[in-house]
């Protein structure tokens, strides 16, 4: 098994998550040490900024290449630090890092209401583009381990989504639990993965972005109140969902196209300010959002071969009591945080990609016809380093 360090930097730009996890990139071993380094509000609000220029951005723009530097500093950070932690806690080290970067554009090739070969075959006309900026070879200098990273674009060039990649993790974890099974992650986009009972016929694992979860309910609180987040959902338990907005946001036809489908994290601003949601009060903004949130995943739900027995949630999300009471009342199953079966619903994203750098590493596929369209389970990511 290698001693792996997965690294996450998430569509919310709060932060970088790293986490310990020995791997041989099929089964897990032991988990070790998460953290979590927040970023400065000058590295937050720059790497904000990137988003908006992406579409236009050259490779050796010296704005890029600074925050570049910067973002990787604090991923190298990171290492140390759990570095630091797991020599404490068990006197071990490290052999590889899986390094996702930070995406800054994510244009998937078009989605289409056919799916796999159909969407794969029409994908392959019109190439789609998926962006992650970190430098994985001053981050491997730094840290004199290999380094594992540019995990989507090989995906997206074959003609598949690029996105979600954890899934297969999420079915590793889930091996020994009843299934169907539907794990959500709430982080900026929400993205959901399904995973099945393997009984003939039945597909064995369906993963898609679902809608946009916090990213509009932190631009929210931090126009309304200033506040990076709705802390513990405050303010949108304190105001009411609007239905005319939520009855705009739900035609949206991302929610009613077929999987495999995923999501940039400004794919619906413009939606969003045509829906007229500006208009509403702090509260009621805030709780048509939390509310819009679930009520995509409830879309998301309609997609699925079979319905789950059971809702895991994990990322920041599962945090906001307004986003987990709305799920609870849009969903028929029960829904939970993921560490009702024993998982870290902060660090899930960072342990897989330790175990996706794996998977690179030893040359096993990391994407599949059901997770981002594919023709054929594929291998992708590159390695520098070591
Ligand atoms: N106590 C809390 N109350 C309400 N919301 C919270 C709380 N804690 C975290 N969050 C929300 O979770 C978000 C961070 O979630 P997470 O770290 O899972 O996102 P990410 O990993 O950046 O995104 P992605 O999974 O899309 O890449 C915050 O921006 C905030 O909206
Ligand atoms: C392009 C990109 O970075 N997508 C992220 C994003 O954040 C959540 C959702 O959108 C998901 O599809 C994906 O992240 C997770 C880690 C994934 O690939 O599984």
């Amino acid at each position: 098994m290698l001693r792996t360090i997965g690294l996450m930097s998430g569509t919310s730009l709060d932060g970088v998550d790293a986490a310990w996890v020995e791997t041989d990139g099929e089964a897990i071993g032991r988990i070790g040490p998460t953290v979590t380094l927040p970023y400065d509000p000058a590295l937050r609000r720059d790497l904000r900024r990137l988003l908006d220029l992406a579409p236009d951005l050259l490779p050796d723009d010296p704005f890029l290449a600074d925050c570049v530097r910067r973002l990787t500093d604090r991923h190298a950070d990171a290492v140390a630090r759990i570095r630091e932690l797991a020599w404490e806690s068990f006197r071990e080290g490290a052999d590889l890092i899986g390094f996702h970067g930070q995406t800054i554009l994510h244009r998937p090739p078009p989605i289409r209401p056919g799916r796999n070969a159909a969407t794969a075959a029409e994908a392959l006309r019109a190439p789609g583009r998926t962006w992650q900026v970190g430098d994985a070879t001053l981050l491997a200098r730094l840290s004199n381990l290999p380094v594992a990273y540019d995990f989507r674009s090989a995906d997206v060039a074959a003609g598949g989504q690029g996105a979600p990649l954890v899934p297969v993790v999420h079915a590793a974890l889930a091996a020994a639990l009843p299934k169907p099974l539907a794990v959500l992650n709430l982080g900026g986009v929400g993205n959901v993965t399904w995973i099945g009972t393997g009984e003939a016929g039945e597909a064995p694992l369906i993963a898609f972005d679902t809608g946009p979860a916090n990213g509009p309910l932190d631009d929210w609180a931090r126009k309304s109140t200033g506040s990076d987040y709705d802390r513990d959902g405050l303010l949108a338990l304190a105001g009411e969902a609007d239905g005319a907005v939520l009855g705009r946001l739900m035609a949206h036809p991302y929610l009613e196209a077929l999987p495999p489908k995923s999501l940039d994290r400004l794919d619906f601003s413009r939606a969003l300010q045509e829906a007229g949601a500006d208009r509403l009060s702090p509260q009621d903004g805030a709780a048509t959002l939390a509310t819009f949130c679930a009520l995509c995943v409830a879309a998301a739900a309609r997609h699925f071969p079979a319905p789950p027995l059971q809702w895991l949630v994990c990322g920041g999300g599962r945090r906001n009591p307004a986003i987990m009471r709305a799920l609870a009342a849009a969903l028929e199953a029960p829904v939970r945080p993921v560490e009702v079966v024993g998982w870290n619903g902060d660090a899930l994203e960072a342990q897989a990609f330790g175990v996706l750098a794996a998977r690179v590493q030893r040359g096993l596929p990391i994407t599949f016809p059901g997770t981002t369209g594919v023709a054929a389970p594929m291998t992708g990511g590159r390695l520098v380093g070591g």
